[in-house]
């Protein structure tokens, strides 16, 4: 028979085959994600737990080879402990002609952050973890990316209330919605101004966690829109209509739209988030819901010139209680140049694009 590719071996995840390197043992699956499979594994080499993550045919189509290449050089650019560590990349195929699967190795974390909104969390782990994710996303932004599309799913933790930011959301031309695969994209985090095409800068990645923040905290989905016109409406439903101001800078189609909704008040934020749906422990906690609901009000601003910076939520008295400037002021990557996942190549080029950046 064929010679088993030396070094390789073959086992089922799921009904997922899994091609990987003899040193990694154990496979089991742990979860899938819009680009692939993901299996937990032993390292024996390194005598570590890792994640492998099997991104099957990548360049099928642009936004996947995209999302793939973007993602292989950032991982291997970006060192920062709340962003995932790529540990190893490889395929099993051995020339470009054959090539059709990469593998991406990585740190194995524990739960993604979708398996934990709905728990009560004290208020000394839920600042701790949104302490994390502002790190996290700060050193992104310090190396010019800016995520997009951050939700409880791309985010992962484990038992020490560690959290590590899984990827790294979407290039800015990728399209905002359409996918080859039957996975719905869940733009419940996506802020105002991506959903009305406003120009946008890192604020965008601050509502998103604005909204993971009020999730952990409400236990359900604060805009569960089915689409934007359903999520705007929400929004405004819950916070207000926006300002005259902020309409006037909308480009025109979408400023008429937008004049033509009712008028909300929107809800006070003591309303959203009564002291009830805070943590109750003992001693302090009336001023802590009262710190986390002036922080929330800062980051679920409808205006992105309005809405509080990174540097600023860091230093808030709900975050600042965990500030180390060596994990927030952590040296950035070398900047990021968008414009390589930004090219319109062909699948056939993306695919060679990949290729090279998978076997150097
Ligand atoms: O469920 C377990 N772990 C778990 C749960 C959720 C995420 C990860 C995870 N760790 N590292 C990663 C890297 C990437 C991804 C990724 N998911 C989509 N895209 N990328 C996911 C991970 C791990 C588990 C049970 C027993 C031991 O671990």
């Amino acid at each position: 028979g064929s010679r088993q590719n030396e070094g390789f071996h073959t086992v089922e995840v799921g009904e997922t085959a899994f091609t990987v390197l003899e040193r990694y043992q154990n496979l089991r699956q742990v979860g899938t994600g819009a680009q692939g499979v993901v299996a937990a594994a032993y390292d024996t080499q390194l005598k570590q737990n890792v994640a492998i993550k099997k991104l099957s045919r990548p360049f099928q189509n642009v936004t996947h080879a995209k999302r793939a290449y973007r993602e292989l050089r950032l991982m291997s650019l970006v060192n920062h402990k709340n962003i995932i560590r790529l540990m190893n990349v490889f395929t099993s195929q051995k020339t470009l002609e054959d090539f059709q699967d990469v593998y991406m190795v990585m740190e194995l974390m524990e739960a993604n952050l979708s398996q934990v909104v709905n728990l009560e969390l004290d208020h000394e782990r839920l600042s701790y973890l949104l302490y994390q994710l502002l790190c996290g996303v700060r050193h992104l932004h310090a190396a010019g990316i800016i995520h997009r599309d951050l939700k409880p799913s791309n985010i992962a933790v484990k038992s020490d209330c560690s959290l590590k930011i899984l990827d790294f959301g979407l290039a800015r031309t990728a399209n905002q919605g359409f996918l080859m695969t039957p996975y719905v994209v869940t733009r419940y985090y996506r802020s105002p101004e991506v959903i009305l095409g406003m120009s946008y800068s890192g604020t965008v990645d601050i509502w998103s966690i604005g909204c993971i923040f009020g999730e952990m905290v409400r236990g359900q989905v604060l805009f569960p829109g089915s689409d934007h016109i359903d999520q705007w409406n929400k929004i405004i439903e819950t916070l207000g209509s926006p300002t005259p101001e902020f309409v006037n800078r909308l480009q025109p189609a979408v400023s008429n739209y937008v004049r033509t909704r009712p008028h909300y008040r929107g809800m006070s934020f003591s309303r959203l988030f009564p002291d009830g749906c805070f943590p109750t422990e003992s001693g302090g906690s009336r001023a802590l819901a009262a710190q986390a609901r002036d922080l929330l009000q800062k980051m679920l601003e409808l205006d992105p010139n309005k809405r509080i910076n990174i540097d600023d939520a860091l230093r808030h008295p709900y975050t600042n209680i965990w500030y180390e400037p060596s994990e927030v002021e952590a040296p950035p990557p070398l900047q990021y140049d968008n414009s390589l996942d930004e090219r319109e190549l062909t699948v056939e080029q993306w695919r060679e694009e990949l290729w090279r950046e998978v076997i150097n």
